[in-house]
């Protein structure tokens, strides 16, 4: 691997990490982007980006970041409709109940989800899509289960609004990756060839309000941190409902900001860094006497893409934590831990 010394080598990347992790954050980061949207920025403009990534990654786990190039008129129609879906009535949405798919796709209703094992289910309904690949594409034909087509409502307008959405965030977050590599002291490009076929997934959360007193073992998405490398999450406007750990125990705020999106390390990505980047723990509740939605997006590469630990954050008093694995094997196990359809059976039905 060729690795590029930029100032971070091992040694100090590593150390920065470990330094900083024992902070107790109280406020996320603000980053601007512009000079990974502009072709024209020069090299010491888009290192300032990297080098304002590792801060975040190393010391919070969480970004907001804002001149992200992405569409607003994107944002706003995947709101208007995820509105819509979560209208219909439920036999509509239960006929694309997410079992009967067999590559994870479709509605998940109120609590079948558990994100907090510890938990009773979380207070949010969710539509799942990911990358559209034909079913009789090779890599489905050999069973990368997470592979394959998506399902979508009869609703007019919702499919090519996620689609729509769905190919700005993939934009995005390759603009992330390289980020994320320059953060790391890699080439900008180094996980480009490692995208592949996507392991991204798209949701849409409808969080009902929970109004009186909130029995924390059933809040709308419980204590977790994310599975894939990162997360995109656009929040609607003007409700506070998430919040973020850091590392005195406290749960931090974090707020939509007009114009921003959060990213935040997930844990394919801190097993990559060996932990030097932060896969922070998060929560999310409704208290705002509204409706509230959100549009996480899962950034994780190709199904067969190794997830090992990277030379730059290993050093001799820190050894690599976690042994090699395939990103699709991971996704898998994550999701069989999280989703009750999956443990009841698990198998598709074709009602
Ligand atoms: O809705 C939110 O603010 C957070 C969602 C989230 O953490 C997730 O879907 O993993
Ligand atoms: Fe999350």
């Amino acid at each position: 691997m060729a690795v590029v010394q930029t100032g971070n080598g091992p040694r100090e990347l590593v150390a920065t990490g470990l330094a900083a992790r024992s902070l107790a954050f109280t406020d996320i980061p603000v980053i601007d982007f512009q000079a990974l949207v502009d072709p024209a920025a020069s090299a010491a403009e888009r290192m300032a980006v990297g080098d304002a990534v590792r801060d975040a990654c190393t010391r919070v786990g969480f970004f907001y970041v804002r001149n992200h190039g992405v569409d607003p008129a994107a944002i706003e129609a995947t709101y208007a409709a995820a509105r819509d879906f979560f209208a219909l009535p439920m036999d509509r949405k239960m006929q694309i109940h997410i079992r009967k798919s067999t590559n994870h796709r479709g509605y998940v209703p109120l609590l079948e989800e558990n994100t907090d094992p510890t938990a009773r289910g979380d207070v949010h309904e969710a539509f799942d899509m990911a990358l559209e690949v034909p079913a009789d594409d090779p890599d489905v034909l050999a069973g990368k289960s997470m592979y394959g087509p998506n399902v979508w409502p009869e609703l007019d307008g919702f499919r090519p609004a996620m689609e729509a959405y769905y190919a700005q965030m993939y934009g995005f977050g390759r603009r992330i990756f390289r980020g994320f590599a320059l953060a790391l002291g890699l080439p900008e490009d180094h996980f480009e060839p490692l995208i592949g076929k996507p392991m991204a997934q798209l949701r849409v959360l409808h969080y009902p309000s929970q109004d009186g007193p909130v029995d924390e073992s059933q809040i709308g998405i419980g204590a977790h941190s994310d599975y894939e490398c990162f997360t995109i999450l656009n929040q609607q406007a003007a409700i506070s409902a998430l919040q973020v750990v850091n590392g005195a125990g406290e749960w931090i705020e974090a707020p939509p900001i007009p114009g921003t999106f959060i990213v935040n390390v997930g844990d394919q990505m801190a097993r990559w860094t060996n932990d030097v980047f932060a896969s922070t723990v998060h929560r999310a509740i409704n208290r705002s006497g509204r409706e509230r939605y959100s549009i996480p997006f899962f950034f994780g590469p190709d199904y067969d893409t190794p997830i090992e630990v990277l030379e730059t954050c290993v050093t001799h008093a820190r050894p690599a934590r976690y042994p090699t694995v395939t990103s699709g094997a991971y996704i898998l196990s994550r999701f069989d831990e999280t989703f009750s359809y999956r443990k009841a059976g698990g198998e598709a039905d074709a009602g």
